[in-house]
């Protein structure tokens, strides 16, 4: 006799789920049986035996490769492929549906966020499982829901207070892409064969079995952007995993679509590499710039000479991050493939019409920057900031793109791309990053990947420069590396130390900052992320990611 199973309710085991797989989870959303399929869940389950090694061997790779740099050593281009870099070649011709990418919408993935992103103008709209999406088994759900029915035209919803959303005809709508998330988070609420399934494999595979049909009716695929890499070997893991699918799934080689942001330091160094690994499927490379910073600080952890000053003054002008954004934008022109620009953190401010105008000047210059230096397009994180941006790039970018700019007389070395940074770390700079840590991870908590904070947009990436920032001022008297006397520790501009006082003191001053916790998101979860950063910042080695211990705290 069949099981009797209630859809929205914990651990089923029931003969609708294959052998070996495991559904850990609290109440989804309803419908969820409609996304977790028995041919669904046989893909899943296909994909983590046939993978599941050789994540754990680019995990492992990771560590290795992080080991060296802990030592001293610095990152570099690999000999083992400079006749690759050297040769000519170039990526598989893009779809005409990916020729034109000048304003990138981003976002998470619940039905509202991607009516509205859809809706919006944009030329694309990246659906977020990623930096902005708080990987809760409900907003995960509910996301694969939203992009099926999206797909499928049908998606609709009606807010709390009564305000109806519904999708723009097809034609009028922004190219879907979405982004997975990276090789490094588990879905602990799906097991195979008694272990987690990779979150990229559950995000991705679920997207193409239930759209790629749909898509490939509209001359579309699934295009996906492709998060933290840091290696050909992991760009290579994912052409083998896409590969798969598509033969699994009856599509075309080459149907599934891949942007890469290169948003790791080590992967800056294969970027022709990685272009190579996905050729027949490639459409470009972004500048992932948040995650980038993050990474430059996690790579460099042991390197006192290579400290960065405060978030605010870590912009694109900073020479590593010129470099990194022009030797992108020469290798993807090189290829035939796209350059893609990245995301400006401010957002509007309603109410204070001065305040938005500086704002909206800063997201301006950094559009600017970015058409003059040759990128194909840009990322918005908000609806409002589409006719800014196509306004920059229209002026400078009259064809789809400028591939045709080659940028042949940048040179861009090693040490280019890793030059220390100069700058100050000032009290307000230090206590920022203690406020929007706090307050991101009790909004990530909370179920929420990305907010408001001070007019910013924070997620998961921007939060890691602040957390990460902390960690290396706290901890750079006591690391072997560098040439200064133990004991001596950084300073803030105002002669202050930095040390673990100035942090007592900064989470001290935080209830005064915060006001009313019951306004905020995530606002009953601060005193639980307050403790998650006390633990972080005083360990003795830097957490590869926050989201690896939040992520055990969620559901
Ligand atoms: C480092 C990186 O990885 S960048 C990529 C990841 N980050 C992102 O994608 C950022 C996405 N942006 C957002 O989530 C939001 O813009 C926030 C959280 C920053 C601000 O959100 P809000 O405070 O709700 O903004 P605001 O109130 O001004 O929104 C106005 C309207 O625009 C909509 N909106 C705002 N941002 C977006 C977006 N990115 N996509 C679609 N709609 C959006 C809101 O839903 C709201 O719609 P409504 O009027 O129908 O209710
Ligand atoms: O994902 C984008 C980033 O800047 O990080
Ligand atoms: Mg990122």
């Amino acid at each position: 006799m069949a099981e009797q199973h209630d859809p929205r309710h914990g651990s089923r085991n029931g003969p609708q789920v294959p052998p070996g797989v495991e559904i850990k989870a609290p109440a989804g959303p309803d419908g969820q049986d409609s996304i977790l399929t028995p041919d669904a869940l046989a893909l899943l389950a296909d994909l983590h035996r046939r993978f599941e090694p050789r994540r754990q061997q680019r995990l492992a790779a990771r560590i290795e490769r992080q080991a060296f740099y802990d030592a001293g050593g610095l990152p570099d281009f690999r000999a083992d492929t400079a006749a690759l870099r050297d040769a000519d070649w170039r990526v598989a011709p893009l779809p005409a549906a990916l020729l034109d990418r000048r304003v990138e919408i981003t976002g998470p993935v619940d039905p509202k966020m991607v009516i509205n992103a859809l809706n919006s103008g944009a030329n694309c709209y990246m659906a977020d499982f990623e930096d902005s999406t708080a990987p809760t088994w409900g907003n995960l759900l509910a996301g694969q829901h939203a992009l099926r029915d999206a797909v499928a035209g049908t998606l609709s919803f009606t807010s709390e207070a009564g305000k109806a959303y519904a999708l723009k005809p097809f034609a009028e709508q922004a190219v879907l892409m979405v982004r997975p998330r990276g090789w490094h988070l588990d879905e602990k609420h799906l097991r195979v064969d008694g272990a987690p399934i990779a979150g990229s494999l559950f995000d991705a595979a679920l997207f193409c079995f239930h759209n790629a049909d749909v898509l490939a009716a509209k001359d579309r695929g699934p295009y996906l952007y492709l998060p933290k890499l840091q290696s050909m070997e992991e760009a290579q893991l994912w052409e083998d995993v896409l590969g798969h699918i598509e033969q699994v799934l009856g599509l075309d080689a080459g149907r599934i679509k891949v942007t890469v942001l290169i948003e790791t330091l080590p992967a800056v160094f294969e970027m022709d590499e990685i272009l190579h690994a996905l050729r027949g499927r490639i459409a470009g490379l972004n500048c992932g710039r948040w995650d980038y910073v993050f990474s430059y600080i996690k790579t460099f952890r042991a390197h006192r000479d290579r400290v960065l000053p405060e978030r605010g003054q870590v912009t694109m002008t900073q020479p590593f991050l010129r470099a990194y954004s022009e030797l992108l934008i020469q290798t993807c022109h090189r290829r035939g493939a796209h350059a893609m620009g990245g995301m400006a953190a401010q957002i509007p401010i309603s109410g204070d019409e001065q305040a938005n105008a500086v704002a909206l000047g800063k997201v301006r210059a950094d559009k600017l920057r970015e058409v003059t230096a040759g990128h194909d397009g840009t990322w918005v994180a908000h609806p409002a900031l589409i006719p800014l941006a196509r306004e920059v790039f229209d002026e400078r970018m009259p064809g789809k793109h400028q591939q045709d700019v080659l940028r042949a007389e940048v040179t861009v070395t090693r040490d280019d791309l890793i030059k220390p940074s100069l700058g100050t770390i000032t009290r307000a700079g230090f206590e920022g990053n203690v406020e929007v840590c706090v307050r991101y991870l009790a909004a990530w908590l909370d179920g929420n990947g990305c907010v408001p904070i001070h007019h910013l947009m924070e997620d998961a990436a921007t939060a890691e420069i602040a957390r990460a920032q902390l960690w290396s001022w706290l901890h750079h008297a006591r690391l072997p590396v560098g040439q200064v006397p133990p004991g001596e520790g950084l300073h803030l501009d105002d002669g202050t130390p930095v040390d673990f006082a100035l942090l007592e003191r900064a989470f001290i001053g935080l209830p005064a900052r915060l006001g009313d916790r019951a306004r905020l998101p995530g606002g009953s979860r601060i005193n639980e992320a307050i403790g998650v950063l006390d633990r972080l910042t005083h360990a003795d080695t830097l957490e590869d990611f926050l989201t690896l211990p939040a992520y055990a705290r969620l559901d």
